[in-house]
């Protein structure tokens, strides 16, 4: 998703926290008709700085106040010289309250308003108005079908508020989603616009604020927020004295035979974000190799858990499961280190092992899921969790009462207090092996270099998100380690090794 992003708000809402605005704008004196008014007017400005050139335009509207707005911005394309037409995929004449109000406007503008057939012509830019935050449950028909009729035209579609179909809680696509090149979202930004199917469904986001008053939307508390530069901690700037031994001391734990390189990845992903000392606790076969490669990191053979709390003696921040296996080696390892008074981030085998019930958190843990790690834990399928990826995420932080990383395009981090992020960067070029490595040695870094859990956690997945967007400019076939120089630079940007 695109840098520019970065001038979207900070606050997400569910879609009843947004009804709960709307409501309380309304009771503080702005009639539901006028802001109504200037969500058509934001979103028909919103296309012509797209499309300036289209010159028509097709709206398709449902029956509630997603249509109401739709109709407004067909009134305001005719008025303008357009063709604008509006299919109606319900009966105009049962339209209620604002809405009705709005399809009048349309009419006396000279829009056309046709009802919807599967066969309905469609031409220019399609204004997607059939539903917004008001749907419930699984997209019904005859919706479902003017949706999938919206998606094969091929034609641009701009998505009223929210894509018609996707759930403003979860970015789940309710069996059915419009995929639109613009979606332009009102007075609150929802959650179910950067997770889940969102991504692949909203194009390019912009927001209007419908002139609210600040004081109160500021007065009701948010969902979650969305990771930016502005919100993401900073690690402080070191004084010219500074020592390697005030940046922590990180132990990687894991690399059993066939797996060594995600153990190693993760180590250097470490080093590379600014810890003082790494050390790798891997299988002796992998020493050499790990030297050859990384001499600064301290590779040591282990094959006891004796051996792996003797180390642990030295460090303050462990990382265990990046290639980790879940035979008797890594059980062992994995249970010496759940002994460890130590804060710890625990990735890939670590979580598997964790699912069967191998080891018990220890307090002050990062777990870093990719869904299918995250559906093992909570005992429930991929979907189950992709379904829902904000419950699924503080289900796992509640369960284990640590901070939890949902890992995925729109990657979510819950904390137990209830804390919830949402990081909107990232790149498809990212799907590839190794960079859940990467995360976990950096979120470890940042743990050994003093931020808390969380606040790691949300730095962390921001800068590999945006580490990862930057590389993707190339496209395919990005390297896990690839990241190293990019997120290094990334966090100087943020915060200046030197004031
Ligand atoms: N004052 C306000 O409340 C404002 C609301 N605005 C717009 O109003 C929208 C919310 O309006 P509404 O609450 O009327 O909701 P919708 O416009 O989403 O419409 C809800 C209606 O859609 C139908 N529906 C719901 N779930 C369905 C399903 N699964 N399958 C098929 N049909 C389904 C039902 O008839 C339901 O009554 C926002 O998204 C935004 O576009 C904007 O005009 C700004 C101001
Ligand atoms: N389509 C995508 N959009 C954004 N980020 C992605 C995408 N695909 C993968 N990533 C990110 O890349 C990382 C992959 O981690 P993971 O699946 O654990 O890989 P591995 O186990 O091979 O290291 C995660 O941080 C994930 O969020
Ligand atoms: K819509």
């Amino acid at each position: 998703m695109p840098d520019s992003h970065d001038d979207l708000p900070i606050p997400l809402y569910s879609a009843a926290q947004v009804r709960e605005l709307d409501a309380r704008l309304i009771a503080a004196g702005t009639p539901g008709f006028e802001l109504m008014q200037r969500a058509g007017h934001a979103a028909w400005r919103a296309l012509r700085r797209r499309w300036p050139d289209a010159g028509a335009l097709t709206v398709l509207a449902g029956r509630g106040n997603n249509a109401g707005d739709g109709y407004l911005v067909a009134a305001l394309a005719k008025r303008a010289g357009w063709l604008a037409r509006v299919l109606a995929v319900c009966n105009p004449a049962q339209l209620q309250g604002d809405a009705a109000k709005a399809c009048d406007e349309a009419r006396q503008a000279g829009v056309e308003i046709q009802p919807w057939r599967e066969c309905a012509r469609l031409e220019g830019v399609l204004v997607d108005a059939l539903l917004g935050t008001g749907l419930s449950g699984e997209v019904r028909e005859p919706y479902a079908q003017a949706i999938r009729q919206l998606n094969a035209s091929g034609l641009p579609v701009m998505a009223v508020d929210i894509p018609s179909g996707l759930s403003a809680d979860t970015g789940r696509a309710l069996g059915v989603a419009v995929r639109a090149e613009l979606t332009v979202t009102f007075i609150g930004l929802k959650l179910g616009l950067l997770t889940g199917d969102a991504p692949d469904c909203v194009g390019a986001l912009a927001f209007a604020d419908l002139q609210a008053d600040p004081q109160i939307v500021a007065g009701l508390p948010a969902e979650a927020v969305r990771l930016a530069a502005g919100n993401v901690a900073r690690l402080a700037p070191r004084p010219r004295s500074a020592h390697k031994g005030r940046y922590g001391h990180l132990l990687v734990v894991g690399g059993d035979r066939g797996l060594g390189g995600a153990a190693l990845l993760s180590a250097e992903s470490a080093l590379r974000s600014g810890a003082g000392l790494v050390s790798l606790a891997t299988r002796s076969e992998h020493v050499p190799a790990a030297l050859a490669r990384r001499a600064e990191v301290m590779s040591v053979g282990v094959s006891s858990a004796n051996q792996l709390l003797a180390l642990m003696e030295r460090v303050d921040v462990l990382v265990v499961g990046p290639g980790l296996g879940q035979a008797a080696w890594g059980r062992s390892l994995l249970s010496a280190a759940a002994r460890g008074a130590r804060a710890q981030i625990w990735d890939a085998d670590a979580l598997n092992l964790l699912s069967v019930g191998a080891a018990s958190v220890p307090a002050n843990t990062v777990l870093t899921p990719h869904p299918g790690e995250a559906a093992r834990l909570l005992g429930c399928d991929i979907s189950a969790v992709q379904a829902d990826r904000p419950a699924a995420v503080r289900a796992l932080a509640r369960k284990y009462a640590a901070v939890a990383i949902l890992k995925g395009a729109g990657s979510l981090i819950a904390d137990p207090d209830g804390r919830l992020a949402v990081c909107d960067h990232g790149h498809p070029a990212m799907a590839g092996a190794g960079l859940g490595d990467v995360l976990a040695g950096l979120v470890g870094g940042l743990l050994a270099q003093g931020l808390p859990p969380f606040e790691a956690a949300c730095l962390a997945v921001w800068l590999h998100a945006r580490a990862g967007e930057r590389l993707a400019v190339q496209g395919r076939g990005l390297a896990a380690g690839d990241l190293f120089p990019v997120v290094r630079q990334l966090l100087e940007e943020h915060a200046p090794c030197l004031n």
